[in-house]
């Protein structure tokens, strides 16, 4: 199977979990794609009724094209379970997310979510976090003084730009930045340490946040438990 089936193969076996009546967060990217693809057939053949709350216009938009209701965040007061994917996860179920620069609504809605699942092929699951590039969000206004301090702090920061040159911008119009950091030894402690940074929005480092985890394997899917 290449990358694509794997990344299908989670995607059907995600929505499996998925009850009647579930208010459900909606993750984005291209193993999430998937997901919804797999939980519109749901709603139409079985007439599943859920409520999902998406983490990006782009997750919103899919699923409200295949049949499934979407409301804001601050229309529902709870959410019951978070099915997204994840650019990385190590030995101890911390991720990093956002290579589609979309970890801040995911953040939200992940905090918010009674329990989380992320889908991932194989090529996901690593020792130790990044060699993936740690996206940042950042506020436009001032950010190049923003990526100097970064860069003085030694996290070989740059900006993600489009071909055309202009930034990459978030559904919350912002900036992304990405640290080119090759291995994060204690993810706690710089989690900290970027919080505390003015202008940084949100990293994306999500620690001791998934439940389950599901990774596409050649012999099938193999669903591991992070916390209950
Ligand atoms: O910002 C994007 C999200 O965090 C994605 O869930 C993550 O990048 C994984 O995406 P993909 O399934 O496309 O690898």
């Amino acid at each position: 199977m290449d990358q694509n089936a794997l990344k299908a193969l989670v995607g059907q076996e995600a929505v499996k979990y998925v009850q009647d009546g579930m208010i459900l967060g909606i993750g984005t990217g291209s193993t999430v794609r998937y997901m919804i693809d797999a939980l519109g057939e749901r709603v139409k053949n079985e007439g599943l009724s859920i409520v999902g709350v998406a983490t990006s216009d782009r997750s919103a938009k899919q699923a409200e094209s295949l049949g499934i209701t979407i409301k804001q965040l601050d229309e529902v007061d709870h959410l019951d379970l978070t099915i997204d994917g994840a650019d990385e996860i190590d030995d101890n179920f911390q991720g990093i997310k956002g290579g589609g620069a979309a970890h801040l609504w995911e953040k939200i809605v992940a905090i918010n979510s009674t329990k989380n699942m992320w889908i991932v092929d194989e090529s996901k699951m690593v020792h130790h976090l990044g060699k993936f590039p740690l996206p940042l969000e950042v506020i436009p206004f001032g950010s190049s003084h923003v990526l100097e301090k970064l860069d003085k702090m030694g996290f070989n920061p740059t900006f993600r730009m489009k071909e055309d040159g202009s930034h990459v911008l978030t559904d919350s119009k912002n900036y992304i930045i990405d640290l080119h950091l090759g291995r994060i030894d204690h993810p706690h402690e710089l989690a900290n340490t970027l919080n505390g940074i003015v202008g940084v929005v949100e990293h994306g480092l999500f620690l001791d946040t998934v439940n389950t985890v599901i990774v596409g394997r050649q012999d099938g899917p193999e669903v591991l438990n992070a916390r209950d």
